[in-house]
């Protein structure tokens, strides 16, 4: 099948489409990807809804209007990449994750999408697994085994988008995943707070700064990161442990010691054995101040993960549909070892288009 994916990730960004051709378990080609970027005032609505979505009520307004007008900048995106394809991945935009507390919230109207691009749409990709106990989070792992396959193993895939996760994939075919903290999130709130920027280009800002080793311990000294695999994050998750640590330091001074964090938090990722290699997708592995940190940390090669031919600024959305072909063909989504679910689940939701005169 032709799937376009889409993902609207932590960053508040933008939305990634792409298109793969997959059955679900073996991924047969790529095809054209793009980001629709969001315009200023769209992220500030977003990131006040995120803020406020604790206590938001389901038919708040706000939320309803961003519902629409997220599914019509997702119908954008699709029509940026689309020449044909049976299905559409749509992830939504994630304002809420507590798993603890069996809740994961992704908003954009599903249905509007569908009568939009005139395509079944799969979408609440999250919710079952939460659902059954789950942490919802990172479902990218079964697309990096299904990926990775004739690669060297053990493998590390590392994300830093928003929020960084990771996928270690064993010899044998074992796989571990987590969100392993902080991703670009706390940088990019940091410079733009401190710049105006959206964020730190290339890591020239954290690469003149200097690491506070004191800080970057208190950082680190959260019980989260002890916590055994699998586990995910709230996008908001350390704000208040990083405003402390971060608290009288410059603008590069700050930015080097989250970036510091960052790289931190993924090496103390629980990994079975280390890995043989490191590949790096999301837009973190932009950062050369996030990657020199990585090399730091690991024995072996960090390296982009276009050294092995894949595309990581479209990875998360080829993700979702290669996940939105796998829900169709009622597969699991997630497993014990990648979310913590009791056993493999299978997830999403199929909307289909309403007749075309609707
Ligand atoms: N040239 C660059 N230099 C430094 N950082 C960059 C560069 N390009 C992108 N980034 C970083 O990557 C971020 C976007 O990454 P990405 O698109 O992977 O995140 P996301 O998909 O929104 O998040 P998540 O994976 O958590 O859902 C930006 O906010 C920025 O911090
Ligand atoms: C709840 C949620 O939206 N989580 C995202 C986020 O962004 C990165 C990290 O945190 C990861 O856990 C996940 O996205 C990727 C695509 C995943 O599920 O694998």
């Amino acid at each position: 099948m032709h799937a376009i994916g889409l993902m609207s990730g932590t960053s508040l960004d933008g939305v990634d489409a792409a298109v793969i051709e997959t059955d679900g378990e073996r991924v047969f080609g790529t095809g054209r990807s793009a980001t629709l970027f969001y315009e200023d005032g769209l992220r500030a609505r977003l990131r006040a809804l995120l803020d406020a979505a604790p206590g938001l009520a389901p038919d708040d307004p706000e939320l309803r209007s961003l519902d629409w007008l997220l599914a019509d900048r997702h119908a954008e995106a699709v029509a940026m990449v689309a020449s044909r394809a049976d299905v559409v991945g749509f992830h939504g935009q994630t304002i809420l994750h507590d798993p603890d507390r069996r809740r994961t919230w992704q908003i954009g109207d599903a249905a509007h999408l569908a009568h939009k691009t005139r395509l079944p749409v799969v979408h609440d990709f999250r919710s079952a697994d939460v659902a059954a106990g789950g942490q919802g989070a990172p479902l990218a792992p079964l697309f990096h085994a299904a990926l990775a396959e004739a690669l060297e193993k053990p493998l590390l895939v590392v994300n830093i988008g928003g929020v960084a996760n990771i996928t270690w994939l064993g010899p044998t075919g074992e796989v571990l995943a987590c969100d392993t903290g902080p991703g670009n999130g706390p940088l990019d709130d940091w410079v733009r707070l401190h710049t105006g920027a959206a964020f730190d280009a290339d890591g020239a800002l954290a690469a003149a700064g200097r690491v506070d080793q004191a800080r970057l311990t208190r950082l680190m000294d959260d019980p989260w990161f002890a916590r055994p695999a699998p586990k995910s994050l709230d996008r908001l998750q350390f704000s208040a442990r990083v405003a402390a640590a971060t608290e009288g330091l410059s603008a590069a001074d700050g930015a080097a010691l989250l970036v510091a964090f960052t790289a931190a938090a993924i090496a103390a990722a629980p990994l079975p054995a280390p890995p043989r290699r490191v590949l790096v997708a999301g837009g973190g592995r932009h950062n050369a101040a996030i990657m020199d940190a990585l090399r730091r940390h690991f024995a072996a090669p960090v390296e982009p993960v276009e050294a092995v031919g894949w595309d990581g600024d479209a990875l998360e959305a080829q993700c979702f549909g290669f996940l939105a072909v796998r829900a169709l063909r009622g597969l699991p989504l997630s497993l014990p070892e990648t979310t913590g679910v009791p056993a493999p689940l299978a997830g999403g939701r199929i909307v289909r288009p309403g007749p075309a005169a609707e």
